[in-house]
């Protein structure tokens, strides 16, 4: 029997959920302001420091995705196989999705223990103000929700999620095979690899132009409990990765292009070679903002610990093997900190992991 990825995330669902339909607001609420948000770094503007941008046909693509991994975390790819009108497609199901009145959103919303449906930030309940932005998270079959958000028109919206997810799986299992192939390890020494169990999520976010962005969070820093994410922006700025070292830095909307995180569960993977990215979406004073992010993990009950080529008694295993359910609940329960609670040998010297910046810079 496998567990079930949406009973592990329970914990999140102690949300005392607030629907406030942003989309009409004419001011911030005093529930929406922030008290101070981490600015971006003011670059020397000749040596600004760019998120990676990877064209897959490159033959040295492996190369380049190893570098982008260790070096932040996160990259733009293109020329990754995914038709531009699917890109579209799915965008516009998402716009027509939130375009719904709220009390038509509300009929799909996240049950009090459930994982999928409309609602807001999972991980509201780490800060004590609300996110300006709403959520609509599909695992498994988006038909129940969307019989209820549109009785006798649902199937266009389920077909495209459905080939969304089939072409997004497509990718993920190829950039998986870049990634590990950068570490020097091919799928066939991964077993699960290449299978068809994983349980993957679509996370689709709404962010409403805001009346006063300055003082708002679209999506707080977070990292992903994924092995890879792979998220479609609208032609809206906001996502911002953080670098160490640079700070904050925004992910430029490409025509086309395909933003790819690094998760935390191939920071486990590659044993912490390559971090998982802190990431953050910012709202914008006139433009609503779309995304789309396809959450790729391992099948729900397969041990995920470092791989032993990476390990020997020089390089030990710096975490312990953990199943994605078992990890989701962690980060359900402690969000930023969940990877430091299956790390293992405590460095001796006392200084934390460079790689290790869950829990240290946000909130
Ligand atoms: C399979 C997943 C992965 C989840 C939980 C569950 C469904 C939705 C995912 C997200 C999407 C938004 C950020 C995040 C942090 C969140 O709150 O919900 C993600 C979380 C995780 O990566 O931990
Ligand atoms: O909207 C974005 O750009 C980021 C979304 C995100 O990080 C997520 O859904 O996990
Ligand atoms: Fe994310």
């Amino acid at each position: 029997m496998h567990t079930r990825l949406s009973d592990s995330i329970k914990p999140y669902s102690m949300i005392n959920q607030k629907h406030l339909d942003l989309n009409s607001m004419k001011e911030l609420p005093d529930s929406h302001a922030w008290l101070s948000l981490d600015e971006s770094p003011s670059y020397d503007s000749s040596t600004p420091d760019l998120v990676p941008v990877i064209n897959l046909n490159d033959p040295n693509a492996v190369k380049l995705v190893g570098h982008a991994c260790k070096t932040w975390g996160v990259f733009q790819v293109t020329n990754h196989g995914v038709p531009i009108n699917l890109l579209q497609e799915m965008e516009a199901a998402g716009r027509k999705l939130f375009a719904l009145p709220i009390q038509q959103k509300l009929k799909a919303a996240r049950s009090p223990n459930g994982v999928s449906g409309y609602g807001v930030a999972r991980i509201s309940t780490f800060f004590p103000k609300l996110m300006w932005s709403e959520g609509f998270t599909i695992i498994g079959s988006p038909y129940d929700h969307a019989r209820k958000l549109w009785p006798n028109r649902y199937s266009l919206f389920c077909d495209v999620i459905e080939e969304y997810k089939q072409e997004m799986n497509k990718l993920a299992q190829r950039l998986m095979s870049l990634m590990l192939g950068s570490l020097g390890v091919s799928m066939d020494d991964v077993k699960w690899a290449g299978t068809q169990g994983s349980c993957p999520a679509l996370q689709l976010n709404s962010y409403p132009a805001c009346p006063d962005p300055d003082r708002a969070m679209g999506l707080a820093a977070h990292t992903d409990s994924t092995l890879l994410t792979i998220l479609h922006q609208n032609n809206t700025s906001g996502l911002q990765a953080h670098k160490e070292g640079t700070g904050w830095v925004t992910v430029p909307p490409i025509p086309g292009a395909l933003v790819v995180n690094v998760g935390d569960l191939l920071h486990i993977l590659s044993n912490g070679l390559y971090p998982s990215v802190l990431h953050r979406a910012m709202v914008n004073r006139t433009r609503h903002r779309f995304s789309v992010a396809y959450l790729y993990g391992p099948p729900s009950n397969v041990q995920i610990s470092p791989l032993s080529k990476l390990t020997d008694h020089i390089h030990p295993p710096l975490y312990r093997p953990v199943t994605w359910s078992e990890y989701l609940g962690k980060k359900a329960k402690h969000f930023n900190k969940a990877l430091s609670t299956v790390r293992v040998c405590a460095p001796l010297n006392g200084f934390a992991d460079a790689n290790e910046h869950n829990g240290v810079r946000v909130g």
